[in-house]
């Protein structure tokens, strides 16, 4: 008896001690935030906090129940890094507008692998607002995104998409199924590097398929990446660096490969009417009086991201928008008669053709905020802010949800449905009104000035994409409908990859030789 009370007495001392160097732990490494006017928070799990929400898949549903459980503005925490969640589009337009300055920064104290490519500190989309950031998107806008730079490499997209559809035909002469999302990422991914750099990646040596390899490979590094910003930023005050070796080598790949491209721009110049986004760059990097003085492997960042934005954004936006037609043949039916009786039947859309076809345009609209491919944007709060009411202290991180922004019942209709009809403007509501809904709560491309600069670029790739899709093919797929079922970390992919098998409607060659732009 006695034996059985020592080892009692021990077990409560040892469970006494086990919780005390817990709560001194947690009091040493995570200091509580004084609640000073915060946003409500829900409860939280002792030390890690909200975490497990953050890495819950995919997290935008978790966050959507808690913010309609709770409030539109939450506060959380994973340790002692203090989190705001906004949920609704009145919040977001106060952040991303009313205070867009004190919020142009992403995550500024996320690590960045000092010395990689990817996700690195060469970056421009992780870049803090400031002198570099300015500098860039200059650039971007200048050479690549802007509306002349644009109009500019028309004739490249139109090539490639003539590829996309001449594939498309082939497959369905073979009876073959089409995995959308894959096809889409080639169409993307080369145009987008004949658009920076001038020149075609050859499928035949391989050089394309690395590129796009490399690009599935990093949006899937993606993830761990966020684990790194949140647990690895308490680790790295004690010396380990997660996901470094991973990351690293995905670098060193990119690095290969643009080097070699920039090395072929050094020894051979375009001329001056010629000159891509690499000649550009190449000039400024070279030029001691330039505004800013960038670096090689800043260049080399920045093409890795623009491969990233631009790609897999419209990719998988376009497979979304496909599955939601193929499962509501009554809409496919009205956009195919709106194409017909706008371009005919004897020759394939092309970009010039979307500004008449609105109701395409409001489908694509539709498409994007039920299915945005960047569901949770995030922001750090350069000075505290009053926000709802609430108060928003220094170097908080926010997060904007805006997949519940944008299937918020109190500002759409039915809003889990998809009906393009919404963005029809009818002359009733009139335009100013619909302007108004729009900037408060549709965020498909973001907002504020680090809002998505490609936007123009994203709505003429899903555009076509989707026009040649419709209005030249029937599609069979396995089963009466599409599975929309969700998955993603931090972008949203479909759990099932739409496959479907293409029966061509009409004249394929007839189509080809009257399509030149
Ligand atoms: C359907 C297609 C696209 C979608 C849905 C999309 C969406 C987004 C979103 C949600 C953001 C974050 C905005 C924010 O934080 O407020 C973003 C940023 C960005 N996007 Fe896009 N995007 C698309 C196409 C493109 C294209 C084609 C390019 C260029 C080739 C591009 C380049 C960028 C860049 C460089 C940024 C970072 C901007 C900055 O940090 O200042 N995007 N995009």
């Amino acid at each position: 008896m006695a034996a059985i009370t020592v080892e009692f007495q021990l077990c409560i001392i040892f469970i006494l001690l086990w919780v005390f160097s817990l709560k001194c732990l947690s009091a040493f490494f995570f200091k509580k935030p004084k609640d000073c006017g915060l946003p409500p928070s829900p409860q939280s799990l002792p030390i890690i906090g909200h975490l497990h929400l953050l890495l819950s898949v995919p997290c935008h549903r978790s966050f959507q129940k808690l913010s309609s459980k709770y409030d539109p503005l939450l506060h959380l925490r994973t340790f002692n890094i203090p989190i705001v969640l906004v949920s609704s589009g009145s919040m977001a337009y106060e952040l991303l507008r009313t205070n867009d300055l004190n919020f142009a920064t992403r995550d500024h104290e996320a690590p960045v692998m000092e010395k990689s490519i990817l996700f690195g500190s060469f970056g421009f989309v992780s870049a803090p607002y400031g002198d570099y950031w300015r500098f860039m998107k200059k650039i971007l806008v200048t050479n690549l995104l802007g509306g002349h730079s644009i109009e500019r490499t028309r004739l490249i997209r139109g090539e490639e998409l003539k590829t996309f559809g001449a594939m498309l035909f082939d497959k369905a002469e073979k009876n073959q199924t089409v995995d959308v999302g894959k096809e889409m990422m080639k169409l993307t991914n080369n145009s987008i590097c004949r658009m920076i750099m001038g020149r075609k990646c050859s499928e035949e040596n391989g050089e394309a398929k690395k590129i796009r390899d490399l690009v599935t490979k990093s949006l899937s590094l993606a993830r761990k990446f966020l684990i790194a910003s949140t647990v690895g930023r308490l680790l790295k005050k004690v010396g380990i660096s997660l996901f470094e070796k991973e990351i690293m080598e995905v670098s060193q790949r990119y690095d290969e490969l643009l080097e070699k491209i920039i090395k072929e721009h050094e020894e051979n110049p375009n001329k001056k009417e010629d000159k891509d986004m690499i000649d550009v760059l190449l000039e400024v990097c070279a030029d001691e009086n330039a505004d800013y003085k960038i670096t090689r492997n800043q260049i080399k960042g920045l093409f890795v991201e623009l491969l990233l934005g631009g790609s897999d954004t419209s990719a998988q936006t376009t497979q979304w928008i496909m599955a939601e037609l193929i499962n509501h043949p009554e809409i496919l039916k009205k956009l195919r008669d709106e194409i017909e009786s706008v371009v005919g039947k004897t020759r394939m859309i092309q970009e010039t053709d979307l500004s008449n076809l609105p109701y395409l345009q409001a489908v694509v609209k539709e498409g994007l905020r039920l299915h945005p491919h960047s569901p949770i944007l995030t922001r750090n709060a350069t000075e505290g802010r009053k926000i709802g009411g609430f108060n928003i202290p220094q170097n908080t991180t926010i997060i904007i949800n805006t997949y519940a922004v944008m299937r918020d019942p109190n500002s759409w209709e039915d809003p889990d449905e998809f009906q393009p009809e919404r963005f029809i403007v009818s002359p009733s509501k009139g335009k100013e009104d619909e302007k108004e809904h729009l900037s408060l709560n549709y965020l498909p491309f973001g907002g504020g000035r680090r809002g998505c600069p490609g936007s123009n670029l994203g709505y003429i790739f899903v555009g076509v994409a989707i026009g040649i899709m419709v209005q030249c093919f029937d599609w069979r797929i396995n089963g009466e409908k599409v599975n929309m079922e969700e998955t993603g970390d931090l972008t949203l992919s479909m759990a099932h990859p739409l496959e479907g098998t293409p029966v061509a409607r009409i004249d394929p060659l007839a189509s080809f030789e009257s399509a030149e732009p």
